[in-house]
This record gives structure tokens, sequence and C-alpha cells, in this order.
């Protein structure tokens, strides 16, 4: 494991009164990879919201030994943090290599971003790799698939070097293959980042999740393992509206994992 973790305490956010985000601790240690789950309003988009500037909150958030609270957003951004959200933003009618080289930015004029050029820069090529996209590198980035604007998204963040990666739902709407190839795209990210994974699909969080955080009314319900948090019977309580006997963690994993 290697980079810098994500330190939450006694976040909070609140609308005109209404608390969304209502005192979470969270400890993500660098190269995990973990799940923010819990249902619909829990507060997990809100929550990554604050840690990436988009609303105020109170609290504290550090990632590595730098205060994120307070700052804008794209001072974040600079340090190295950068989420997706549901909608892969992708620009349509530029390649895939272009999309990634002006996601690289750094130092080259927009012609020369354009241009096809034969020498691709080396974070460029690493991502296009990385990310599977290599034989679609001179394809429009509108004529991809669902999944692989999605995976193309993930490349941009990693061109910009990001250290934590926030991803809001990053299968919705893929295939049972696409799906797949995204965990394992997650899985390879993190061993040397910090990602942060907002999930509905819960097969998908029991196939790759390190570590899962459980959201429930803007607080945190639940922690630890994937298997620690299905024989929780708290987080059984909220996905079934009810209280049920702790089971051997297989038979409690299948019940959990229906409702979400
Ligand atoms: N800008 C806003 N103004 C007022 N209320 C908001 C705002 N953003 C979110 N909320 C409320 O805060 C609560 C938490 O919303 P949030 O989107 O963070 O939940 P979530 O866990 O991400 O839900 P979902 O899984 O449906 O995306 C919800 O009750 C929502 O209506």
């Amino acid at each position: 494991m290697s980079g810098e973790g994500l330190t939450v305490r006694d976040l909070r956010v609140t609308f005109d009164g209404f608390t969304a985000v209502d005192g979470v601790d969270l400890d993500i240690h660098p190269g995990d990879l973990r799940f923010l789950i819990g249902p619909n309003g829990a507060g997990k988009t809100t929550l990554v919201d604050a840690v990436t500037g988009l609303v105020k909150a109170a609290g504290s958030v550090r990632f590595g030994d730098q205060d994120l609270l307070g700052r804008p957003v794209h001072k974040i951004a600079r340090m190295g943090i950068g989420r997706t959200f549901q909608t892969a933003t992708v620009f349509e009618e530029l390649t895939v290599l272009q999309n990634l080289d002006i996601a690289a930015g750094a130092g080259r004029g927009p012609w020369t971003m354009l241009r096809r050029r034969k020498d691709i820069p080396e974070p460029v090529a690493k991502a296009l790799e990385t990310t599977g996209l290599t034989h679609l590198r001179d394809r429009p980035a509108g004529v991809l698939a669902h999944g692989q604007k999605q995976w193309l998204e993930i490349g941009m963040l990693l061109v910009q070097d990001v250290r934590l990666l926030l991803l809001d739902e990053p299968v919705a709407g893929m295939s049972h293959d696409e799906r797949e190839a995204t965990g394992a795209l997650l899985q390879r990210i993190s061993t040397d980042r910090t990602v942060v994974v907002i999930e509905h699909d819960m097969d998908f969080m029991r196939s790759f999740a390190r570590s899962v955080s459980v959201l429930h009314a803007g607080k945190v319900l639940s922690e630890g393992t994937v298997a620690e948090v299905q024989a929780d019977a708290k987080v059984q309580e909220v996905y079934l509206g009810r209280t049920t006997q702790p089971e051997p963690a297989p038979a409690t994993a299948v019940a959990v994992a229906e409702e979400a």
C-alpha cells in the first residue's frame, strides 16, 4: 500500500436546516477500495460533494496531511482528488486519445493536443493500457459503449495523477461483462491510490470492495469488511425494513443483497 489516505471527522452538511450529513467519521487508508453504500438519501453523494468542495461542510476532512474543507473545488482537484459523476462527462466529438491528452493538458497548447500525434505521452499511453482503451484510441468518444465512456473518464483522472478517486455509481447501466471489467480496473488502480465508490449494486460491492461503509440518514451505520457489514443486524434492518437474526455470513449476504 502507498499513497495518502482520507480522514473525515464529524463531517456535517446542512441544507436549509435539513442535516444531510450528520457527524460522519471515516478512515480510508491508502490503497483501500472503499464502497459507500446506503439507501437513497443516505447522504453518500453529499459526503463526496463535501470532500470535493462542492458543498459547504463543517468538521474536518484531510487527505494525507492536507486539510480540504473550506478550499475551493479547483484547489482540491489540484491536490490530486478527482471524481466522476453518474453520467460520464467526456468530449464526445474528440477521440479517446484527445480526451486523455486534454485531461493530461499541462504545458501543451490546444492545437498540439488536438493534432493526431505519433508520440503519445507516457502517462496517456499508460492510462490507455490500464483502462483497456488502447485499440479505441482514435475513435470519437461519442461512439464508445456506455462502459467504455466510464473507463475513459477514469483514465482522464489517471493521467492527472489523481491520488484519491471518488466514483459515483460507476457501473450503473453496465452489462455484466462491463461490471466485471470495471471491478478489475478499480482493483488495479487502487493498489497505489485510494478509491472510494458510491454504489447501489450489491453484487458488485460484494465482489470488489476491500472495505465498506454503510450510510443511513446522514450517519455511518456500519463499517468493515463485506462479511462484517452483511452480518450486521442494523444493516439488515435498513435494507429490509426489519431486524433479522444474524445468520452465517453467506446466507445473510444474500438476504441483504436483494433489496439494495
Ligand atoms: N442541494 C440540496 N438541497 C437540499 N437538499 C439536498 C441537496 N442535496 C441533497 N439534499 C438532500 O440530502 C439528502 C442526502 O442526499 P444525497 O444525494 O447525498 O443522498 P445519497 O445517499 O447520495 O442518495 P442516492 O443514493 O439516491 O443518490 C437527501 O434527503 C437529499 O434530498
